[in-house]
């Protein structure tokens, strides 16, 4: 999706230079042969039909860029092809009629219309290639055809250089051009393989769920007025499964969990690795009354089954109150609080941290 984007801005981009480009260069020619204008009228009135039709096109690309790119595209090409080819194929056919040699009045713009073709060809999308070749072919071709039908034409100054032009200097572009692209695809690929290696570091290399990196990201992107309420979860006596059955039982064991962890709690959350054996849910915008069931559900859930190899697994839960997510550090000590106390009780029980508060109130109440 992001990469669509991208690519999606790239062309934007890419289009609005291409279209400027269109426009001032015709736009230095319509001044230039207004200023110095030559005996053929066309030469002064054609460039400045085409800034204007370009600037027409900028304007309307402007004012809605995003849904109007692949609409613009295609006017740019028609305008294109459906001005140059026609005039190209005009000169050469008089050309062919007359005693007239070709250089002398074929366009000046020979220069522009093949830099064009090749802007054209390095930054729009690859799907409309075809149409920029058959622009150069279709105004090339019959050019240099009649420029080596023509021996005594051919074999001057001007013609060499329209012959360079349409020629080698086009070859030459065209085979350049591409590598334009296959630098950007280059690019799309590293920009791609960037943002996995981002969401990579976010994640807990064993179990695939979240790291604390990958918490701190998601409570980074909290709504303002967020409330989170969270749990601590610690499996109990896991040393003792490394001891008994080995560190890669104890790493399945670890796998399992997690994947057990994701599947408890139905509304908008997430899961961590804390540390070791010890795991972080995080729940948004949570009901005041329902902290003792979703730690319930934790605490239950997780041993309902026996862990493959190994068996039985019990768990400690300890839950915080709910509070503004700018609070999540004080909300972890009272749930790691309220964790030590479920493992000091005898473990396999979740406790929730309102209700040591309570119990340590009462007691300073009888004091
Ligand atoms: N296999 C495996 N073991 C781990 C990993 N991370 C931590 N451990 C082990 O988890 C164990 C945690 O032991 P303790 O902190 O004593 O906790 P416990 O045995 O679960 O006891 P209680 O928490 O008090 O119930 C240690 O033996 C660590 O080596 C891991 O990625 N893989």
């Amino acid at each position: 999706m992001q990469r669509q984007i991208d690519e999606e801005q790239i062309t934007i981009s890419a289009l609005r230079r291409l279209l400027w480009a269109s426009f001032s260069s015709s736009l230095m020619y319509a001044l230039f042969f207004n200023a110095f204008p030559t005996p053929l009228m066309a030469d002064s009135l054609m460039p400045a039909i085409i800034s204007c039709l370009f600037l027409a096109l900028i304007v309307y690309f402007h004012r809605d860029p995003h849904h109007r790119t692949p609409k613009v595209i295609s006017l740019y090409l028609v305008l294109n092809l459906s001005v140059f080819i026609p005039t190209a194929w005009i000169y050469i056919w008089l050309a062919w009629q007359s005693e007239q040699k070709l250089f002398d009045f074929f366009p000046p713009a020979s220069g522009v219309m093949i830099a064009i073709l090749t802007l054209g060809l390095a930054v729009l999308p690859r799907k409309y290639k075809k149409y920029i070749i058959l622009g150069w072919a279709s105004t090339a071709i019959p050019l240099l055809h009649y420029l080596v039908s023509h021996p005594l034409e051919l074999h001057t100054r001007h013609s060499y250089e329209l012959l360079g032009l349409w020629g080698p200097a086009c070859v030459l572009l065209y085979m350049v051009a591409p590598y334009q692209k296959s630098m950007r695809n280059h690019m799309n690929r590293v920009t791609t393989d960037l943002r996995r290696s981002e969401q990579e570091a976010d994640r807990d290399f064993l179990t695939d769920i979240y790291n604390r990196r990958g918490l701190q990201h998601w409570l980074g992107q909290r709504q303002h007025g967020d409330l989170i309420s969270l749990a601590l979860i610690d499996i109990d006596h896991f040393k003792r499964v490394n001891d008994i059955y080995g560190h890669d039982i104890g790493d399945q064991v670890l796998i399992e969990f997690a994947s057990r962890l994701r599947t408890i709690y139905r509304g908008p959350h997430i899961i961590a690795r804390w540390g070791g054996e010890e795991f972080i849910a995080v729940f948004v915008n949570p009901e005041a009354n329902s902290i003792v069931h979703i730690a319930d559900q934790f605490q239950s859930k997780l041993s309902r089954l026996p862990y493959q190899d190994v068996g039985e697994i019990t768990a400690s839960v300890g839950m915080s109150q709910i509070a503004h997510h700018e609070h999540f550090l004080g909300l972890v000590s009272q749930a790691d609080n309220a964790l030590y106390q479920a493992k000091h009780n005898g473990r396999n029980q979740a406790v929730l941290f309102s209700d040591i508060e309570k119990a340590s109130t009462s007691l300073n109440g009888q004091n």
